[in-house]
């Protein structure tokens, strides 16, 4: 059902993420007023009795599905068991529970991770389970892809409005800028401005020559408000397989990324490639035009937001955890 009621109890799983606390701030500007979330200490959305019993008792009108085991590369290549289990167990427990007490609506974030790895760009909803996944994150976009698959079978055996965003790369305040775990954004903010001088040296995992494209945090938060206030049969004839990919529909190199970053941050480093570490997907561009057609599209640009992002950890690098 459209979120049209200032007051509908929203339920925001991974409210104090990078995507949750932007999807937080968006909905309050909008004028919602009763937003609630819980910390993983608070409720571990892994543990299906514990997250049965809070959607019982608290019975959201929306619920908006944030909470993930979240990484970069190098992290999903290392830790396949807890990206394929937690992811699993998170979107499972969340989606049967809002089936269970009938929420108006659901929305599931996804990843652009789950197209193949050699899908043809721009790629378009219908590529998905066309082709081999890139060996790096295959484990979390099988999680991801189960977790769609999941919001599509409760809308067609129940009727229940559940919707998936597919989102590309994310980047925004909050990020997770530990260099190991992180994605490639975060990583090239805080290695370029700890490496200001000329005879610094920052090193790029991989090749550099993949392609990424980057959505800031506020554009996909104010897509998910988009969705939310957009009545499910207009969603549903744009996107039948209930499936939006949310983008910028432009693409970049990672070694072109390192530019723009160097730039941004005033760094006067040189680069070089350690190709000990995987290049991951060539391309992932998406095509956005359900999106476009539906009326949505996003307006921060790259070096805006790159700037926006150096800006917000240059006040909290003090806050951010070392590695
Ligand atoms: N970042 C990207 O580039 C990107 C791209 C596409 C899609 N997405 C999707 O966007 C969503 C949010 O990503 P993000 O970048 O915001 O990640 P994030 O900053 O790591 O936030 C993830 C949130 O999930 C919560 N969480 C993790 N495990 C949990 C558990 N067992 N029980 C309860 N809560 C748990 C964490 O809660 P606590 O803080 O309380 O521990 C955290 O707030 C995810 O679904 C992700 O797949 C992200
Ligand atoms: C959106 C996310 O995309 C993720 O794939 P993916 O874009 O390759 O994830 P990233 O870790 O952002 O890597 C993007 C590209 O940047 C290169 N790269 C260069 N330097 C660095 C660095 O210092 N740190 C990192 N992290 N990368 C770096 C990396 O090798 C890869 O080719 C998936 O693993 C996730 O599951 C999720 O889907």
């Amino acid at each position: 059902m459209r979120l049209s009621d200032p007051s509908a109890k929203i339920y925001i799983a991974g409210h104090r993420g990078m995507v949750g606390s932007a999807v937080g701030a968006a909905l309050k500007k909008a004028g919602y007023t009763n937003l609630i979330g819980r910390t993983s200490s608070e409720l571990d959305l892994r543990d299906q009795a514990a997250t049965r019993a809070f959607m019982a008792e608290e019975r959201p009108d929306v619920v908006v599905v944030a909470a993930a085991k979240v990484g970069g590369i190098l992290a999903n290549d290392t830790y396949p068991a807890d990206f394929l289990y937690d992811n699993l167990a998170i979107e499972m427990n969340l989606i049967e529970a809002a089936h269970r007490v009938g929420v108006d609506r659901l929305l599931f974030l996804g990843s652009t991770c789950i197209y193949p790895k050699h899908a043809p760009q721009p790629m378009k909803e219908e590529h998905l389970l066309t082709g081999e996944l890139e060996p790096t994150n295959e484990w979390y976009a099988i999680a991801k892809i189960s977790g769609h698959k999941l919001c599509e079978a409760y809308h067609r055996q129940h009727g229940d409005d559940m919707i998936t965003l597919m989102p590309t790369n994310l980047y925004g305040p909050d990020d997770n800028f530990d260099l190991e775990t992180s994605h490639v954004l975060p990583a090239l903010i805080r290695k370029f401005h700890e490496a200001p001088d000329a005879d610094d040296m920052v090193t790029l995992w991989g090749t550099g020559t993949p392609r990424r494209e980057f959505l800031h945090s506020r554009d996909l938060a104010d897509a998910v408000r988009f969705v939310l206030e957009t009545p499910e049969s207009q969603l549903r004839d744009v996107a039948p397989d209930g499936m939006l990919n949310i983008g910028v529909g432009e693409d970049i190199s990672i070694n072109e990324l390192a530019d723009v970053i160097r730039d941004v941050v005033s760094s006067e480093a040189d680069i070089k490639h350690d190709t000990s570490k995987p290049d991951g997907t060539p391309r992932k561009l998406l095509d956005v035009s359900r999106m476009s057609e539906l009326g949505w599209n996003a307006s921060i640009g790259l070096r805006e937001g790159i700037r926006d992002v150096y800006d917000w950890y240059l006040d909290h690098e003090k806050d951010i955890v070392r590695v």
